[in-house]
């Protein structure tokens, strides 16, 4: 039986006179990974902060399941590097404050339990990754929101850490709204992927996306090669405000559409 997380109806998010995002309706359920895609600029931070409360749609209804916790890994996270931080005392500052061997499970979880007493200050950029993943996983969330999980992160340790995602809605019975760039590694680890460019281009399942007429002709050759690499090509053009205007030559209008 499917559960329902999250839930957006029409959202647009509008600053000043632009509009950033609009129209946008999707879900995300218990126990399947949703993975946003598009290009630098196309809305997905501002898509996520809306699901995680950070923002307030200025259009239609972003709704959550009743008592529904989230988890947030957020893009960047920045510290004072003046103030002395391990990643001890980094996670206890979570609310509410675990205990220590809730600590050890979840650093053990995503494979970090050895930087304990390290000072946060010193992590490498994937390991500041996993330590953010280990905070958002200790509010034992119903939903989990990552936004570019894989950054900094190196090509095995992007294999890794995407494993370990694909495992979570299983191990931890909960839904994974996402955000990444990679389409190679999102294609094998989500159940469904939305294609954002400041409205949603299409969105479905990744097999039936990549095989799809449509989604091919979205993509050119590279999605016909196992989407190995990922590029945007887009049916039509926006303007200064985000608004789509008419393509010289339009190939195909995706809008909102569902493929699977
Ligand atoms: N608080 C804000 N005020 C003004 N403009 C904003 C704000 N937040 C986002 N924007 C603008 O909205 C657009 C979308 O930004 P957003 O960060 O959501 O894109 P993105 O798809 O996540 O980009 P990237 O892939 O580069 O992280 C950008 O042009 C950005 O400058």
């Amino acid at each position: 039986m499917t559960e329902t997380l999250l839930a957006f109806q029409n959202v647009s998010w509008q600053h000043e006179q632009r509009i950033i995002v609009r129209d946008i309706d999707f879900t995300v359920q218990r126990g399947e990974i949703v993975t946003l895609i598009g290009p630098n600029g196309s809305g997905k931070s501002s898509l996520v902060k809306m699901a995680v409360g950070l923002l307030t749609p200025t259009a239609g209804v972003r709704q959550l399941a009743n008592k529904v916790r989230i988890g947030y890994m957020p893009q960047a996270l920045r510290l004072d590097r003046s103030l002395p931080l391990t990643v001890r005392h980094f996670l206890e500052l979570a609310s509410p404050k675990p205990a220590p061997i809730q600590l050890l499970i979840a650093l053990n979880e995503v494979g970090a339990e050895h930087l304990l007493n390290n000072s946060v200050h010193t992590l490498s950029g994937g390991e500041w990754q996993r330590i953010l993943l280990a905070r958002a996983l200790l509010r034992q969330p119903d939903l989990l929101v990552l936004d570019e999980p894989m950054q900094g992160v190196d090509l095995t340790g992007q294999e890794e850490l995407y494993q370990l995602i694909a495992q979570l809605p299983t191990q931890h019975r909960c839904g994974v709204l996402m955000v990444s760039h990679d389409l190679h590694l999102v294609m094998a680890a989500t159940d469904k992927v939305i294609c954002l460019n400041g409205h949603i281009c299409c969105q479905g399942h990744p097999e039936s996306v990549s095989n799809h007429p449509e989604y091919l002709r979205l993509f050119g050759l590279q999605g016909s090669q196992g989407l190995a690499v990922y590029s945007h090509h887009h049916d039509h053009q926006h303007d200064a405000h985000g608004c789509v205007t008419p393509h010289l030559a339009p190939r195909l209008d995706l809008r909102r559409q569902t493929l699977s």
